[in-house]
């Protein structure tokens, strides 16, 4: 057993689930759960009264918070604490977004000037592709942003351009090139002019296989336009940790952004990761973002936890997994612009909390990282929703949506409302036997054929989820948003004990695709590896199935 399941917290919490009574009767109890369960920060209304919770599981989960000493984390990470114990690093991507008179030492250095410089840099550059001050090799203003980078030097970028599309100030067209699969440049490209396309290239080690690899195909592109090499440094810029890594490569050094080692990749978004929003949105936009998410910080290290978004988000996540052993999360985003966020946390929550040792390194005796996935409402409804209403796993459901849409249109946003909590209240509520039963009372069906499908209509409700509103998705609102997620992430990562801000899980896969990538060629017999791995490798280079 565990520190954290021989907690008297945890037992509590333990045994007293059992007792909790289904969200039909709590509701039916208390007419006031409603005003109970629920919170307004940030320009939002967090809506927590849809759960299996109770006051007493409630005040057990703060509780366990505060046996986990989660007060205290909290601070040592704004405080850039080395938190990230195994690289031994500070986890400081708040510090991308505070105040430019902050004071926040890593190393006994205060990190914020320079966080300042770079964003000042930032502006100017996109001032200057604007304004048309920063043209092409042949003197055109530049028309294309063609972004190559992967994971965190993708994702955050890529799906803030589509939240914020409204926001485009109709400079710049952007697309986003992550994938090694030469389909994805490909059909990037085509259509662009060499002239008039700015290659932002992404990457903090400056070392992933698939981003060096596409942006030599797309250095190559330009070269094959009959532009000289000098040209380069009009067509390429790189956020990077890793500088002479990119000089060395043949970026201008006046082109590259830097980024730091106390920035994680899937938090890296505020940092000059974020360049491809900023060109599209402009810089006053990009501000208002790093401010949503700022106003999040705020909260977050200053609210009582029980008052506190991310760490009720936190808390009643690991609720379920640890306590109802449910093994997925849902989000689902009932607006076409945040399409992608659903995508995003999958990649924050699962690449920070798929741990299975401690910060000590010991293996864990309970579950970490629930199986994030989502996607859009009403698309949802007509695809996966039958298994979180009727199927056998618990899985907990997030809803997020704005009350204002950017396109009105007569019914559209009320029917797009009327969806998202109508699927909340059947999802809690279900239907019973009973109610079945009475749906059937005129059919045709003989009454034995009655029992037999109204027993298939029943849903058993009791199935939880959260509802976050705000008035409108702008670029302030998506910062609050994704900072939500982000101290959601920290606060089950805090309580678990592992550490959320390395990745050591994701390298041997790419060593030995290096190794594979050795034995790919047609006159290659590989025997090198496992049969599996033989034969895979031999019928690629026989190219025959
Ligand atoms: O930004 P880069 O160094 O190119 O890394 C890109 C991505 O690759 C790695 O595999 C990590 O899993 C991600 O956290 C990271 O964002």
């Amino acid at each position: 057993m565990s520190h954290l399941t021989e907690s008297s917290a945890w037992q509590a919490l333990s045994s007293h689930q059992p007792s909790i009574k289904h969200m039909r009767e709590l509701f039916k109890e208390d007419p006031q759960r409603f005003e109970k369960m629920s919170l307004k920060s940030c320009g939002f209304l967090f809506d927590y009264s849809k759960n299996r919770l109770d006051d007493k599981a409630l005040e057990l989960l703060i509780e366990l918070a505060n046996s986990a000493n989660l007060p205290a984390k909290i601070k040592a990470m704004f405080a850039g604490e080395a938190i990230n114990t195994t690289e031994n690093r500070a986890v400081l991507h708040t510090a991308l977004r505070a105040d430019s008179n902050a004071d926040i030492r890593v190393n006994g250095e205060n990190i914020v000037p320079e966080v300042q410089q770079t964003l000042a840099k930032m502006e100017q550059f996109v001032a200057d592709v604007h304004q048309g001050t920063w043209k092409g090799h042949t003197g055109k203003t530049i028309t294309d942003i063609v972004s190559i980078g992967i994971g965190g030097s993708f994702l955050g970028p890529k799906i803030a351009s589509q939240a914020l599309r409204p926001f485009w100030t109709g400079h710049l067209n952007c697309h986003f090139v992550a994938n090694v699969d030469a389909t994805s440049i490909v059909e990037k490209l085509k259509g662009l002019d060499p002239e008039t396309t700015l290659f932002v290239m992404s990457s903090k080690s400056f070392s992933t296989q698939e981003t060096l690899t596409n942006t030599l195909s797309a250095r190559k592109w330009l070269l094959d336009s009959g532009a000289e090499q000098s040209a380069v440094a009009k067509h390429f810029v790189a956020i990077t940790s890793n500088v002479p890594k990119a000089t060395e490569f043949g970026i201008d050094a006046n082109n590259i952004f830097p980024m730091w080692d106390w920035v994680g990749g899937r938090y890296s978004m505020w940092s000059a990761i974020g360049l491809p929003v900023a060109l599209l949105i402009g810089f006053n936009a990009f501000r208002e973002l790093l401010a949503g998410a700022a106003e999040m910080d705020e909260h977050f290290a200053t609210q009582p936890l029980e008052q506190n978004m991310p760490v009720l988000m936190g808390m009643i996540s690991l609720w379920y997994s640890n306590f109802y052993g449910s093994q997925s999360q849902v989000v689902l985003t009932y607006d076409h612009y945040l399409r992608g966020l659903p995508a995003y946390i999958q990649q924050l929550d699962m690449e920070s909390n798929g741990k299975s040792v401690n910060l000590a390194g010991d293996e864990l005796d309970y579950t970490t990282g629930p199986i994030i996935w989502g996607g859009e409402g009403t698309n949802g409804q007509h695809a996966y929703h039958q298994l979180i209403h009727q199927g056998t796993a618990l899985i907990p459901a997030d809803f997020i949506m704005p009350l204002n849409s950017h396109n009105p249109l007569g019914e559209h946003h009320a029917q797009l409302a009327s969806n998202c909590f109508g699927q909340t209240q059947a999802l809690m509520q279900g239907r019973t036997y009973e109610e079945s039963l009475a749906e059937l009372a005129n059919s045709s069906l003989s009454d034995a054929e009655k029992d037999v499908i109204a027993k298939h209509k029943v849903m058993p409700g009791n199935r939880p989820s959260n509802t976050i509103l705000m008035d409108k998705l702008t670029p302030k609102t998506l910062g609050s948003l994704i900072a939500l997620y982000e101290h959601r992430t920290f606060v089950q990562g805090a309580i678990w004990d592992i550490n959320s801000f390395d990745q050591w899980g994701v390298e041997l896969g790419k060593v030995l695709g290096v190794n594979v990538l050795a034995e790919l060629n047609p006159s290659n017999q590989c025997n090198k590896f496992d049969a599996s791995t033989n034969a895979l490798i031999n019928c690629f280079n026989s190219n025959q199935i």
